[in-house]
């Protein structure tokens, strides 16, 4: 291990390292920085939650002078919460160095982006379509840029990015350093890579595993209607010190935040149907700790870094393994323990097996949590939280009645009252949470799946791209997308090549994704927000709809 101030960084930039607490370079900072400072382009891949934010951050704040007043490094990134956390960790790593960041993101009053430009930041940290608006406004000029980042690209590109991310770069000059970091990179990374990066070097940090090493993996199989009470008797016997609980739709999230509020819990949901305002005051909240439980659909999967994750629980099963290693990489970071859970219903159990091939990793099969176990785990909190109180001493003022109490009653049934009082117990309340029909596994080729990015195998493709009408759609991807219809090459590509033949990219793919491609990004014109979420019915060809993408 590295540390930082053997990369011959400024001492402005080490002071902010340190300031952070970074002792020594994490394995993709210990191979990304001095590449990166060379001036070279990058494709960086490393597990969740091992640093690869400073990774890109540091050289990029390297080359960045505090005089200039052009914007000189863009970094997108896929959801607005990723970027405006992305600007924070740049502020603090450019802190001394005094450099000017800003997020731009849709759902934020433009007004404010635009008077946050006015302040010329040399760093901008945006959502694709967000920027465009400000591009087409020319209220963002990007002539002057050295150095792009995209963050979580296979996201992006997945969210139908594609074609804002292509004409954003075309106005990027040729002679720039671009990067591109993720911990999972599908082979359709690739043809953005060829595109747009120049002689790249593969930085990746996979072991045999990509989910991040220190996660606890389990399973538990639950009836889809038993799953709330699973749920909650989970909570209770983990008790977590914060937990993520990822639901499939928007209406999912909205009932389950409901019914955990219902019942006692510190809940609260996070999707794109929320105001920003909204989104913006859910995060807080559990980034201070004031709520424990955040329910969320993928728009949480990727990249957000809250520390005290101590649990993640997949209330449903995402459609893809990437999501399920993401999701799960919300926990066990920065060298952290955490525990994964997932909810699977007998008929998606195929589904799991397709997760543990891709991921390379068994997920232990554990019984749902007995009652017994739930209570036992909710007593165990009381018990400790009135210890706590017990050491913190001041309780002169209840001394008196509690004594009078003693004289009256015995001591065991007199603490039993307390706790079942702190306890607090609701379980009366009925909750129905609207049935979601179980995910299907895909056929989906077996081999360097999403760790690949290197050996073009055409693992992905192979076996799968026969139902899609042109060609090279059909796959695993395809399907997920309402009415794919094959236009997009997915990861499928015809089982050679990566980016050989696929051409799914162009027009077809954004307006497939959503059917309201210009109102993804909530930017100021282009319509606050999207359609309102309709039910998928079965007989559709999605056959469950992923949260319908925001950001
Ligand atoms: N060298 C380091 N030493 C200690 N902590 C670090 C170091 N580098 C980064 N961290 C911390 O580790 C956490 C995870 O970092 P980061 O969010 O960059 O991970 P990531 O690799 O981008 O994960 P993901 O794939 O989920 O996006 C952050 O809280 C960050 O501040
Ligand atoms: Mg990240």
């Amino acid at each position: 291990m590295k540390t930082f101030a053997e990369f011959g960084l400024e001492p402005k930039v080490l002071q902010a390292i340190t300031e952070l607490g970074f002792e020594e370079a994490t394995p993709i900072q210990e191979q990304s920085i001095p590449l990166a400072l060379t001036g070279s382009d990058l494709i960086g891949q490393a597990q969740t939650g091992t640093g690869k934010t400073a990774a890109f951050g540091i050289p990029l704040i390297s080359k960045i002078n505090r005089e200039d007043e052009k914007i000189l490094a863009l970094i997108m990134a896929p959801t607005r919460e990723l970027a405006i956390q992305v600007s924070e960790e740049i502020g603090k790593l450019s802190r001394f160095k005094g450099l000017r960041s800003l997020a731009i993101y849709g759902g934020q009053d433009i007004g404010r982006q635009i008077r946050g430009l006015k302040k010329k930041p040399q760093i901008i940290i945006g959502t694709p379509g967000r920027l465009l608006d400000h591009i087409n406004r020319k209220t963002i000029r990007l002539d002057d840029v050295q150095t792009v980042v995209l963050d979580e690209a296979d996201e992006m590109l997945d969210m139908g990015f594609m074609e804002d991310i292509q004409t954003i770069l075309k106005l990027v000059p040729v002679e720039r350093q671009t990067m591109l970091f993720s911990a999972t990179m599908p082979p359709n990374i690739q043809r953005l890579a060829q595109q747009f990066l120049n002689n790249p070097q593969h930085v990746s940090v996979i072991p045999k595993q990509i989910s991040a090493p220190l996660i606890d993996q389990a399973y538990v199989e639950v009836p889809e209607r038993q799953k709330f009470e699973a749920l909650s008797r989970l909570i209770d016997m983990e008790s977590p010190e914060l937990a993520i609980v990822f639901g499939r739709t928007k209406r999912r999230v909205d009932e389950l935040a409901e019914a955990l509020q219902k019942r006692g819990y510190s809940a609260d949901g996070l999707h794109g149907d929320l105001s920003q305002n909204q989104r913006d005051a859910v995060m807080r909240k559990f980034r201070d700790g004031s709520i424990d439980v955040l329910v969320a659909t993928d728009v949480a999967a990727r990249g957000l870094d809250v520390s005290g994750v101590t649990h993640v629980i997949n209330f449903d099963l995402p459609q893809d393994p990437e999501s399920y290693v993401h999701r799960i990489g919300r926990t066990g970071r920065a060298g952290k323990e955490g525990t994964a859970w997932s909810f699977v219903t007998p008929r998606e159990i195929d589904h799991l097996h397709l997760i543990e091939r891709v991921t390379r990793h068994r997920i232990t099969r554990k019984p749902l949590p007995t009652m017994a176990e739930a209570i036992e785990g909710k007593q165990r909190v009381t018990a400790e939280r009135l210890l706590e109180v017990v050491e913190s001493g001041e309780l002169n003022e209840y001394k008196g009645i509690s004594i009078q109490l003693l004289e009256q009653y015995d001591s065991v049934q007199l603490l039993s009252a307390a706790m079942k009082l702190l306890t607090g117990d609701k379980k009366d309340s009925a909750i129905e949470l609207t049935p979601e029909d179980p995910i299907r596994a895909k056929r989906r080729g077996g081999k360097n799946d999403i760790r690949s990015g290197r050996k073009p195998n055409g693992g992905y493709g192979g076996n799968r791209g026969t139902s899609g009408g042109s060609g090279s759609g059909g796959g695993y991807r395809g399907n997920r997308d309402n009415n794919g219809g094959g236009s997009r090459g997915g990861y499928s590509s015809g089982g050679s090549n990566y980016g050989s033949g696929s051409g799914g990219y162009g027009g077809g793919y954004k307006g497939n994704r959503d059917g309201a491609p210009a109102a993804r990004d909530g930017g100021a014109n282009r319509s606050a927000e999207r359609k309102p979420y309709t039910r998928p019915s079965s007989t559709s060809t999605r056959p469950a709809k992923r949260e319908d993408f925001d950001n």
